[in-house]
């Protein structure tokens, strides 16, 4: 997860290859819910693992459920078989709908027909989003039901720590014009109570979002419970309903994440070699509503096959097709049809969305300004949004309002034809749904490497190079290069291959060819005061004095050399790299976009190298280490291959009186600077 202020996405030319998706949102907090209100155990299988769904794993256990984990995406559910072993608690749901309002429902009626008492509240937002149609049907229905702030909105008090009778003769009259998830409420809690009476809910309302109840009905139904449903204004749920655990379940991959990978299929071309996006963990037959996106999506010209649990998609019609669509359906799919709109021949407009306005943020406003900066004309109405394409792209500083949605509909932005990059502040509100989307955005796309941002950081031994490289590369959300592990790596993966490393055997062509193919094929992977070699921290092990005269003796096979610096390039990746070394910016990236060369006096650098040492409980002189700096000083500066010098566009850091936030700013200056994102 990209845990930084802003991630600057770079301009993006093509995307091909594989996705696996998370599981889906509202089938994870479903069926946790229902596992939990069941009697006995149910394993809960490549179940989400994200903000919402955590904050249902930590309710229900605060209620007394036991759950364990069960394997990678595997929970363990023991249900509670509808008791409640604990009485009173708070909740803090975050900004999960299909948490807050199912467990209002369920507790509420808990309480009540058991004598207990909850609160339930979350982030500010979860504040602001309606929930009054729910607490008014709980009301009627005799559950006591307090909004602790302000009336129709959470924080809610569930119960009083008495029993109340319930009053479930009458059919029980709910609104579904706000939110559906007040109906799947209802109807995920009311078996708990349907034991003598069958039970009745009235939709007295138009109903949004179908497709949601679907998905309820469909769980319900594998959880043993049968809904009657006449048309979508009665459901009956029958007397003596009880949860039956099917045992097992596995979650289908969220389909609602699936649209960004689909409109990347239909935006971006094939890379060279692929065949497209395909997107593994959902189906056409999938039974999340947001599957239908695939039907606008090839009513703007994608091409969508389904291939069995899995979708491939490729770009068809280009530019897209504008089209007018009525998105009640697919409401948070219908967010990407709104960029797929930016590349589309005409204007767009997405119809009958006003659910949008009181979402994670006010979507339909969000969409509008977001897109303007882009350059979009964008016309907002109550309940649409009218999209016509930029004439001429600009450079954009997305606000995400802490929606996951806004987020990943404006990467794609990225694909722009005026090779702008895109700018996405607070990165991690992906989080709220699909923690890793960045990253598994950026393992299908590609873009030729000068448009991926490198900062070249070199400079002498003891700068301080490699603390301030991997400080910037985790604020800038960058991959980490130290070139001066590589060849130490190459001796440790010999020494672990049983490669020999003597001078003797170097100097043999066919074992440096051998050598040299090792070098190039090197897994390794940088972060901050690590280095992985094959997935494995081998910081340590690359310390000893063994690798250490082992990198010595393979430096000098030129074999290993090339490879190196063909591995180094590679490291040049998505969305962008901070490279340490000696060269980076005079031989591995002359073309970077910024090179630091970072220095201080040779005193002051023995100084700090003297402090680190003793700090360790190493004995140092001071004399001897100033003076074996300056000896490699010189080495390093009149060495043939490669002089550590700087380039002759690089920007001098003399750090002798700075301290490392300080070093670390002046660069993160420099870098915004040169970005020219405009100010909000
Ligand atoms: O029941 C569900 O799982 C959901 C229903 C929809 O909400 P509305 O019914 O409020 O549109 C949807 O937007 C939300 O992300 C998930
Ligand atoms: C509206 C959404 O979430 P919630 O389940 O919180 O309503 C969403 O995920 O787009």
């Amino acid at each position: 997860m990209f845990d930084i202020p802003s991630l600057d996405i770079p301009s993006l030319s093509s995307a091909g290859g594989r996705v696996r998706l998370p599981g889906s949102k509202s089938i994870s907090n479903r069926v946790l819910l229902l596992a939990a209100l069941s009697d006995g155990p149910t394993l809960v299988e490549d179940l989400l693992d994200s903000d919402d769904t955590r904050v249902m794993l930590a309710a229900l256990r605060q209620l007394g459920c036991a759950i364990e984990e069960a394997g990678p995406a595997s929970v363990r559910v023991q249900g509670l078989g509808g008791r409640l072993p604990v009485r009173e608690a708070a909740l803090f749901l975050g900004n999960a709908g299909t948490a807050m309002r199912p467990l209002t429902a369920a507790l509420a009626l808990m309480a009540a027909s058991q004598g207990a008492r909850f609160e339930l509240s979350g982030v500010p937002r979860m504040h602001e989003r309606p929930i009054g149609d729910l607490v008014d049907a709980l009301r009627q229905l005799g559950c006591p039901v307090q909004c602790l702030q302000t009336e129709g909105y959470p924080p809610l008090r569930l119960g009083d720590g008495a029993p109340h009778p319930l009053h479930l003769n009458e059919p029980i009259r709910v609104r579904g014009d706000v939110s559906s998830q007040f109906l799947t409420a209802l109807l995920l809690a009311l078996p708990l109570v349907a034991q003598e009476h069958d039970v009745v809910i009235e939709v007295v309302t138009e109903l949004i979002s179908k497709p949601y109840i679907e998905i309820t009905l469909n769980l319900l139904q594998r959880f043993g419970v049968r809904v009657r449903r006449e048309g979508w204004q009665r459901f009956t749920i029958a007397r003596g309903s009880r949860y039956a655990s099917p045992g097992r379940i596995a979650v289908e991959a969220d389909a609602s994440s699936a649209s960004y990978f689909i409109a990347l299929g239909a935006i971006a071309p094939a890379t060279p070699g692929t065949d497209g996006i395909v997107i593994e963990g959902v189906g056409l037959d999938s039974i999340q509503g947001d599957i239908r996106f695939v039907e606008a999506a090839r009513l703007m010209g994608a091409e969508v096959v389904d291939e069995g649990n899995a979708l491939r998609v490729r770009r068809d019609t280009w530019p897209l097709k504008a089209i007018d669509l009525d998105c009640n359906h697919i409401p948070d799919a219908a967010m990407t049809l709104a960029v797929m709109a930016l590349y589309a021949n005409g204007t767009t407009t997405l119809r009958n969305i006003a659910s949008w306005r009181v979402k994670e943020t006010d979507r339909i406003a969000a969409m509008a300004i977001e897109g303007r900066k882009l350059g979009a004309t964008i016309e907002e109405g109550a309940d649409y949004l009218r999209v016509t394409p930029p004439t001429a792209w600009k450079k954009a500083n997305i606000h995400t309002y802490d929606d996951h949605r806004v987020a990943m509909c404006f990467s794609l932005a990225a694909f722009n034809p005026a090779r702008l990059p895109v700018r996405i502040e607070d990165p991690k509100c992906v989080g709220k749904t699909f923690p890793d989307y960045f990253e598994t955005l950026f393992s299908v796309c590609h873009t030729p490497a000068e448009r991926i941002p490198v900062v070249c950081i070199d400079g002498p031994t003891a700068s301080g190079k490699g603390t301030l490289a991997a400080e910037l590369a985790s604020r800038l959300g960058y991959h980490l290069l130290d070139s001066g592990a590589l060849y130490r790596l190459v001796g440790l993966a010999a020494e672990r291959e049983g490669l020999s490393t003597t001078e003797a055997d170097l100097r043999e062509p066919a074992h440096a060819e051998r050598l040299g193919r090792l070098a190039a094929g090197l897994d390794v992977r940088f972060t901050p005061g690590k280095t992985w070699l094959e997935g494995e921290d081998v910081t340590e092990a690359l310390r000893t004095e063994s690798a250490g005269m082992a990198a010595s003796r393979v430096s000098a096979v030129p074999q290993v050399r090339t490879a190196l610096v063909d591995l180094q390039l590679q490291m040049r990746r998505l969305p962008g790299l901070v490279a340490d070394g000696r060269d980076m910016g005079t031989v591995i990236f002359p073309g970077a976009p910024l090179k630091i060369y970072l220095t201080a006096s040779a005193g002051q650098r023995a100084q700090r190298r003297h402090k680190q040492l003793i700090s360790k409980g190493i004995p140092a002189i001071l004399a001897d280490l100033l003076a074996d700096l300056e000896a490699r000083d010189a080495r390093d500066m009149n060495r043939a291959h490669a002089p550590l010098k700087p380039a002759e566009d690089a920007v001098l850091l003399d750090n002798s009186e700075l301290d490392i936030e300080q070093s670390v700013q002046f660069v993160l200056k420099r870098w915004h600077g040169q970005q020219a994102f405009p100010v909000r």
